[in-house]
């Protein structure tokens, strides 16, 4: 059953009044942007939208753990951007008018692989970035996830759904570390009046992902350019949604310009299983690679299918790239690292 969530947009005190050195720019730019993750998939992306607008001063703070310089070489040098290595665990210091907060370690194999490190990361590092939004007045947004459903047992999963999740499992260190992320999220706004907005992000995929990162998408054309067989997780039959990187760039851009907290469902609701993920992959890419069934890791949401209703009413946004056209864009981007050329 879905359940009422209350209303979200009343705030208890008006926002706190922005830092005097909000308005003294080192360039002409009329938002500086501070994007925390953005050396990695998706924060990169980001970086690339908004610094086409050179209205826009971009900072990124990352500590490298999955991400990269080489995602962000274009830019380093550029007056209008900064990078710092920064753990988010730590308070950091900038004047910025929004803040982007992405730092998190996304895919299960990486968040699993420190756990307690990826609590901190969730819930100290989502208080330093309050408490920098806080002092400097800036509006944040928080990338929180589809896993704050757990295992769903309503579906679609609409943003009304408190979800089902199991708090000691081995997934919690992400999936419970977002939903206190949250929390906290709408606890400063309600306590301080902090400008928030919430993205729940569904399964994406595009260039730049971790070739080894472990998770489905990466795995699957990395097998098949390597002829190595898709290792599908049993059953097989669970189900996800994929959505492609640039249109969850622009639905993320919108929630920050937009007028709505949230929490907003971003994702593409074309639904998937596994096998059926690994078939496309095939006939794509290596119509010759075998498909193996293989042992699952415990927990493993059996369904995920957003129901964007919200984000269409609202943001007035919708994914624009199907599976089929999105994975040979993702694949020329991995031959290309692979160094595997087409006609091999
Ligand atoms: N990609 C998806 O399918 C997906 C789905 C739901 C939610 N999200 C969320 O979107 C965000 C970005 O995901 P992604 O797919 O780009 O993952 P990613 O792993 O490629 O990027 C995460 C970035 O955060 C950095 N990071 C990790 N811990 C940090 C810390 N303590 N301090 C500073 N930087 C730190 C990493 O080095 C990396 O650059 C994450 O918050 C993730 O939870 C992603
Ligand atoms: O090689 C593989 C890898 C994964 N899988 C299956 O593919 C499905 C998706 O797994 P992924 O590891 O890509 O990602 P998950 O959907 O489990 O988690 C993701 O959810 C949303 C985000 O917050 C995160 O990016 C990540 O936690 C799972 O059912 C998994 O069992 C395979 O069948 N084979």
């Amino acid at each position: 059953m879905a359940q009422s969530n209350g209303d979200h947009s009343s705030a208890a005190k008006p926002p706190p009044t922005p830092s005097p050195l909000r308005f003294s720019k080192f360039f002409q730019s009329n938002m500086r942007i501070l994007v925390t993750g953005g050396a990695g998939f998706i924060g990169s992306h980001l970086v690339d939208k908004l610094m086409e607008n050179e209205k826009n001063e971009v900072i990124v703070a990352d500590n490298y753990f999955t991400g990269s310089k080489d995602n962000l070489k274009k830019w380093i040098g550029h007056p209008r951007f900064e990078l710092i290595r920064h753990d988010v665990t730590e308070p950091l210091l900038v004047e910025v008018d929004q803040i982007y907060h992405l730092a998190c370690p996304a895919s299960p194999i990486f968040y699993k692989y420190n756990p307690v490190k990826t609590i901190k990361t969730n819930v100290i590092g989502t208080l330093n970035m309050l408490g920098l939004a806080k002092r400097v007045g800036a509006r944040i947004l928080l990338t929180s996830t589809s896993e704050v459903y757990g295992d769903p047992l309503i579906h679609p999963q609409e943003e009304s759904y408190w979800g089902n999740v199991n708090p000691i499992g081995v997934r919690s260190c992400y999936d419970e570390g977002k939903r206190v992320a949250e929390t906290l999220m709408f606890d400063y706004h309600r306590q301080h009046g902090i400008e928030i907005r919430i993205a729940r992000i569904f399964n994406t995929y595009g260039p730049r992902m971790n070739i080894d990162d472990g998770r489905v998408v990466s795995n699957f054309i990395a097998q098949a350019l390597r002829n190595e067989p898709l290792t599908v997780q049993a059953p097989g039959t669970q189900t996800r949604s994929f959505c492609y990187v640039s249109d969850m760039v622009d639905g993320l851009i919108k929630l920050m310009e937009g007028e709505n907290t949230g929490p907003i469902n971003i994702g593409n609701p074309g639904e998937f299983t596994m096998i059926e993920l690994a078939e496309n992959v095939k006939e794509l890419i290596n119509p010759k690679v075998e498909i193996k069934m293989v042992e699952n890791t415990p927990d493993d949401p059996r369904q995920r299918k957003p129901d964007i209703s919200k984000a269409r009413e609202l943001l007035k946004w919708e994914p624009k790239i199907k599976l089929k056209d999105g994975l040979p864009l993702m694949e020329e981007d991995f031959r290309l690292r692979l160094g595997v050329p087409r006609n091999n």
